[in-house]
């Protein structure tokens, strides 16, 4: 607690938190705070109090959307996609000229089905997991009708798109396979489970390599690694038996449930089609149920041994599932060493050393400029940054 500490400080710790972009009280959130507030009470102006509010704030929360990053920064060129609650654009920045995908959710859509809640963990992700696997969030923005999402343009396109333009070699579902396991295993790494993990969700960068994107679907594991969840979530044909277990019940799956999508994924990949496709949705929930009889190789389609014994290893029971690592270390502390060989301890023989020198030999001159810190300098803090400029600049 901060009983006792003097101002300074906890002006210091204020001021850590209102900088902190993770934080609730960051300087965006305030803003959307002041904003928000504007809005809601626009209709109000009856009242005495909504009245003074507005009046006061009206001017001023204007001033604040010119100068954030705003819709009019963009310049839409095309649709890219759509989904529930809204679209997905290829837009440029008008002062960079960059090209951006901006999502757009529409809030009124989101309100009236009561579901204005799953955007916060894509946004999250999308912000703050510093992955090549993961598509980035530039800047996310809304005003009083929707939120934006400015992310990586992708101009490969989404993996559905280019499985039905082209056929897929064994060798080129393994590069995909590959690459969305290492993307998986980012999100599972973040604490999260995607729960919709399908080829739509896939896309290619310029150089032909695959990020995920569209996290809507995604949920932070508990302290053991499970989610409890009774609503149905991803596309029937790739979901998995336990998600779907979890309809009736409220269930608790793991990471596991992705690895099965992935399994899904390969098999589509190689034999054209889903592994438990039917007309009606009832038809491929049934066949899902009933994996075991239902898991069919066309014999018209060559598939190698490997390839048809990692589907099945993917689309199998979770309990046999090839999803978590084979050997987690049990390790009694922090510093439990009882995986590594002993070493025998050289201590007592005598090291080479530089011999002290009567002239400038410079020895260590080839060694300037290794030190490093990746944690936050504490003697370097954005106040006396200006000095530490100045110093530079004298
Ligand atoms: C039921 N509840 C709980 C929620 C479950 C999760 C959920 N997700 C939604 N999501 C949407 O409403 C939505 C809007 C636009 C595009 C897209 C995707 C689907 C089509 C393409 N797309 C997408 O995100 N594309 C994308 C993303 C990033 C970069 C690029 C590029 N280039 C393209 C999804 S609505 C909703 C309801």
């Amino acid at each position: 607690t901060t009983i006792g500490k003097d101002l300074t400080q906890r002006t210091r710790q204020l001021e850590d938190y209102i900088v902190d972009p993770r934080s609730f009280i960051c300087v965006d959130s305030l803003l959307d705070s002041l904003i928000a507030l504007t809005y809601d009470s626009e209709g109000l102006k009856k009242t005495k109090n909504f009245d003074t509010f507005f009046s006061k704030f009206n001017g001023p929360t204007r001033d604040i959307r010119e100068r954030r990053i705003n819709f009019d920064d963009f310049e839409p060129i095309k649709i890219i996609g759509r989904g529930a609650f809204g679209t997905v654009d290829l837009v440029r920045r008008k002062t960079s000229g960059q090209v951006y995908a901006m999502k757009t959710l529409s809030k009124f859509e989101m309100l009236k089905r009561s579901d204005s809640a799953f955007f916060w963990e894509e946004r999250n992700i999308m912000a703050f997991s510093n992955s090549d696997w993961i598509v980035k969030l530039h800047y996310a923005f809304q005003d009083a009708k929707n939120l934006y999402m400015i992310m990586d343009y992708m101009p490969g396109g989404d993996l559905i798109t280019l499985l039905e333009r082209y056929e897929i070699s064994e060798s080129s579902a393994r590069f995909y396979c590959a690459e969305v396991v290492l993307a998986l295993d980012a999100i599972h790494n973040l604490g999260y489970i995607h729960r919709d993990i399908k080829p739509d969700n896939m896309l290619l960068d310029a150089r032909g390599h695959l990020k995920l994107a569209d996290f809507g679907t995604c949920v932070k594991m508990d302290k053991d690694g499970l989610v409890r969840s009774d609503t149905a979530v991803g596309t029937p044909d790739y979901i998995s038996p336990e998600i779907l277990k979890s309809q009736s019940t409220i269930g608790v799956y793991g990471r596991e449930v992705d690895w099965w999508s992935v399994g899904v994924f390969l098999y589509e990949m190689l034999l054209g089609e889903t592994p438990f496709y039917a007309e009606s949705l009832v038809g491929t929930y049934h066949k899902i149920m009933n994996h075991r009889e239902n898991l069919a190789f066309p014999e018209e389609i060559p598939l190698s041994t490997e390839a048809r014994s990692l589907i099945c290893a993917f689309l199998t029971d979770r309990s046999i599932r090839l999803a978590s690592v084979p050997i987690v270390p049990s390790l009694a502390s922090d510093e439990d060493t009882t995986n590594f060989n002993e070493i025998e301890n050289t201590d007592g023989s005598p090291e080479e050393t530089f011999s002290v020198s009567k002239t400038f030999v410079g020895n260590q001159l080839s060694f300037i400029g290794f030190s490093f810190s990746n944690e936050q300098q504490p003697f370097l803090d954005r106040r006396s940054m200006s000095t530490f400029n100045n110093l530079n600049n004298s």
